[in-house]
């Protein structure tokens, strides 16, 4: 396998125009081109029907110049290392976008939990954290919810650090339920943060939310909350969709009712042939999810998985503007066609980063104790995201650069400053671990 054709390689192949615009020391270079700790760990996991099945999982540390490494965790059946890895660089890259005191980390597990029951999941998550548990920690690594991954999971995974640890050390890990000490605001986190990156986006542009039609590929956590914030802004969500399948309604559609059919039924795509009112009266319709993504709307929002739009269909693309909710959806061949064409990307790194700045909250508050209400959370996220959103809007306009140079300019440039102040001796005996 070369390099571009790895999650990784591909992440990293985007990299080399930006460091030379920065001007980016060698060091720096080297010291991005891999992750500073990866491990690999098999979890035993006894099965309710007796039998034991071991379960591959890793943790990637990207890097850490910034502060304590940050990241999801997720579970699903094509997950591996290279995805761990790129997650985690792309997590290095957001919170240095977003100005946290935070480096990048993922983690992962091979599974598909579908398959697993309630408490096979319980023992899956606590054998994952036993695994893991002596590279984390408040001031070290802090875990979070991915793709198939809840506050739920978050709670088992705590608790389980709890005991091994023989006290209570909430800000091990964020998004956890709200009577452990998660925070108001970061379920809906990522959907807030990546609707505000878009208002001000439309703004700039002279454009109101009541003109612009949206579909969404994906609707789980991130999906659901960003289609149902964008609803109330004024949106029309005329698409949505799951891995089976996607629903349109040209009048639009209300996340809602469609969230709740979700979580009875598990799937979209019964909306299509369901016998409710609901149905008849909004004209919903099943197409393809291939089919979703070369509608002819105003915003695409990716919201599912990476390497969903690349050179085999970036070509069908009809939208105006991309918004990246998922990690990495466009690949760097892809991103490039696109910018050819005008068409402009709302970046990952900057339009996602909603969960991880909430996450971030909520470390803070574990950590002084003092927590925040609802409205306080949803105040100071819509002003770090306006914040930085804007310097790199300013940044892309004033150097001519697309938005996800100008992100990851601002992001690649505040983790050289401060690799730079740490000092030219820092790996002179080898990086400590
Ligand atoms: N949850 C969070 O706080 C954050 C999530 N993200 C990213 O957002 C994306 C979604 O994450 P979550 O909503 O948390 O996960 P989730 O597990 O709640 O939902 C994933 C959704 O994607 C759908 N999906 C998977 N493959 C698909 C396909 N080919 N076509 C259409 N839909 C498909 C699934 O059916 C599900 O609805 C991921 O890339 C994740 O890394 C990014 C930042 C934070
Ligand atoms: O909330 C966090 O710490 C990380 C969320 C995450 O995994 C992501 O932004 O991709």
């Amino acid at each position: 396998m070369t390099d571009m054709e790895t999650t990784l390689g591909d992440a990293q192949s985007r990299l080399k125009t930006i460091y030379d615009d920065l001007d980016a020391d060698e060091d720096v270079r080297q010291r991005l081109a891999q992750p500073r700790l990866s491990i690999r760990v098999s979890i035993p996991v006894r099965m309710d029907d007796g039998s034991l099945r071991v379960f591959q999982g890793w943790r990637v540390q990207y890097d850490d110049t910034r502060g304590p490494t940050k990241g999801g965790i997720r579970f699903h059946s094509d997950v591996d290392e290279d995805d761990v890895t790129a997650l985690s660089f792309w997590m290095a890259i957001k919170c240095s976008v977003l100005g946290l005191p935070f480096g990048g980390a993922k983690g992962g597990v091979c599974v598909d939990p579908k398959q697993l029951s309630r408490l096979e999941l319980e023992r899956l998550s606590r054998g994952y954290i036993r695994a893991i548990h002596d590279i984390i920690g408040p001031d070290r690594d802090i875990p979070a919810p991915d793709v198939n991954t809840n506050p739920t999971v978050m709670g088992w995974m705590t608790d389980e650090y709890d005991q091994i640890a023989r006290r209570q050390v909430p800000a091990v890990i964020t998004g956890k339920p709200l009577g452990l000490g998660g925070s108001e605001g970061r379920v809906a986190a990522t959907g807030r943060g990546a609707l505000q990156v878009l208002n001000l986006w439309a703004e700039r542009q002279g454009k109101t939310p009541q003109d612009m039609t949206v579909a969404v590929q994906g609707f789980g956590n991130a999906a659901y909350h960003f289609a149902r914030l964008a609803r109330q802004d004024g949106y029309r969500i005329v698409a949505l969709s799951d891995s089976k399948g996607a629903i349109l309604s040209r009048d639009g559609l209300d996340p809602d009712p469609i969230h709740e059919h979700k979580h009875a039924t598990r799937e979209l795509k019964g909306m299509v042939y369901c016998e409710s009112s609901l149905c008849e009266e909004s004209g919903v319709e099943h197409m393809s999810n291939e089919d979703l993504l070369a509608l002819d709307v105003d915003v695409l929002v990716l919201a599912a998985m990476e390497n969903q739009i690349d050179e085999n269909n970036v070509d069908r693309v009809r939208a105006d503007s991309l918004l990246e909710i998922a990690n990495g959806p466009v690949t760097s061949a892809a991103d490039a066609r696109l910018e050819e064409r005008g068409v402009t990307v709302l970046p990952d790194v900057l339009a996602n980063a909603g969960g991880v700045v909430v996450s971030y909250f909520e470390w803070v508050q574990n950590r002084t104790g003092d927590y925040w209400s609802a409205d306080e959370v949803e105040a100071r996220l819509v002003e770090r995201m306006d914040r930085e959103a804007t310097r790199c809007f300013d940044l892309a306009e004033d150097k001519r650069v697309s938005l996800r140079t100008a992100a990851y300019r601002q992001g690649l440039g505040r983790i050289a400053e401060a690799m730079a102040q740490r000092g030219t001796y820092r790996y002179f005996n080898g990086d400590a671990g």
